[in-house]
């Protein structure tokens, strides 16, 4: 089951829009469309110099070349269920990730840094904070978009005050076969969303709502995002949160950086009932999605990385027929 490598995922300019404009209506039209067959796009943000994730990524070869024992040192460090540091797996063979748990705290940052690399990447640590300030304001513009093309952008407030972010920076080991192998498994993001931005070897596969295997080979301004599934339980199930994974071909290791919009402890998932009728009944029981992770993690490692276990997506817990 291979990808069809003559498709990419759309690609949509949210440069310096402002709400309201012709201009913002139409970028909205490409993205609601965009969300709802693909559940994923290619959004170019010129209010993100390029230099700037640029900065971070060439970073990443002396941070993953760390020990191992180095590298765990972000377990100790961090607080949130899937945070800290992952290393090569059944699930993610070819994979290892850093994360940072509150990227918009530059102590924090700093924190985890000084552990892994003392004394320390102060412009390392600032362009991290900078840059997740400045993909915050992108995941705004979406959740705006979104949220309007459905006609409840009176929750939008709410948004901004129930949603944290957490960034994970990746590395996918280069393959040693020339065939393309495994880099990370099938699944879905159990998150609101995911902005990616990757240095120039592309591998991310995404499944559209209608079957077809697709690449997302995104452009060097392009940041490439993907709807999570607590997005499509809030939209009642409107948004489509595609299942994807990453190939890996070449010879060239691939970095990427991810920003995960979460939604925070206490803040309960529920479909506002504008989205719910007897034609569109609700797909989802109101969940505290922060609670799921957490009962999830403990059983997180036999799950996914002894047995390799297929993902299992959120309406197996939610649905409401389940
Ligand atoms: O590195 C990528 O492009 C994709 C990563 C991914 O799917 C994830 O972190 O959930
Ligand atoms: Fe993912």
């Amino acid at each position: 089951m291979g990808s069809d490598s003559t498709l990419n995922v759309p690609e949509i300019d949210l440069s310096n829009l402002k709400p309201g404009t012709t201009e913002w209506e139409s970028a909205r039209s490409q993205l609601w469309k965009a969300v709802e067959e693909y559940g994923c796009f290619r959004a170019v943000f010129k209010q993100i110099p390029q230099e700037l994730p640029n900065a971070i990524l060439s970073e990443l070869k002396e941070l993953f070349d760390l020990p191992i024992e180095t590298k765990m040192r972000n377990n100790e460090i961090s607080e949130l269920a899937y945070g800290g540091y992952v290393g090569k797996t059944a699930f993610g063979p070819l994979y290892e990730s850093i994360g940072f748990d509150d990227p918009f705290n530059l102590e924090k940052v700093e924190k985890l840094i000084n552990a892994l690399l003392p004394p320390g990447k102060p412009d390392f640590c600032k362009n991290v904070h900078g840059f997740t300030k400045l993909m915050s304001e992108l995941e705004n513009v979406i959740v705006r978009m979104i949220m309007e093309s459905l006609g409840v952008e009176k929750y939008y407030e709410e948004h901004l005050n129930s949603v944290f972010y957490s960034l994970r920076v990746n590395k996918y080991e280069a393959p040693e076969n020339d065939e393309g192998e495994v880099g990370l498994k099938i699944h879905k993001d159990q998150d609101v969303m995911t902005i990616l931005y990757q240095n120039q070897v592309d591998g991310l596969e995404v499944e559209t709502r209608d079957g077809k295997w697709v690449d997302a080979i995104p452009s060097p301004d392009n940041f490439t995002v993907v709807i999570g599934e607590s997005l499509h339980a809030w939209t009642n199930g409107l948004a489509y949160s595609p299942y994807h994974r990453v190939t890996m071909r070449g010879k060239t290791d691939r970095y990427s950086t991810g920003l995960f919009t979460a939604f925070k402890e206490g803040y309960l998932v529920k479909a506002p009932e504008m989205l719910v009728d007897e034609e569109h009944p609700l797909l989802y029981k109101p969940f505290d999605h922060f609670e799921f992770l957490k009962m999830i993690q403990r059983d997180a490692e036999k799950f996914y990385a002894a047995t390799a276990k297929p993902y299992i997506p959120l309406i197996a817990y939610y649905g409401v027929d389940v």
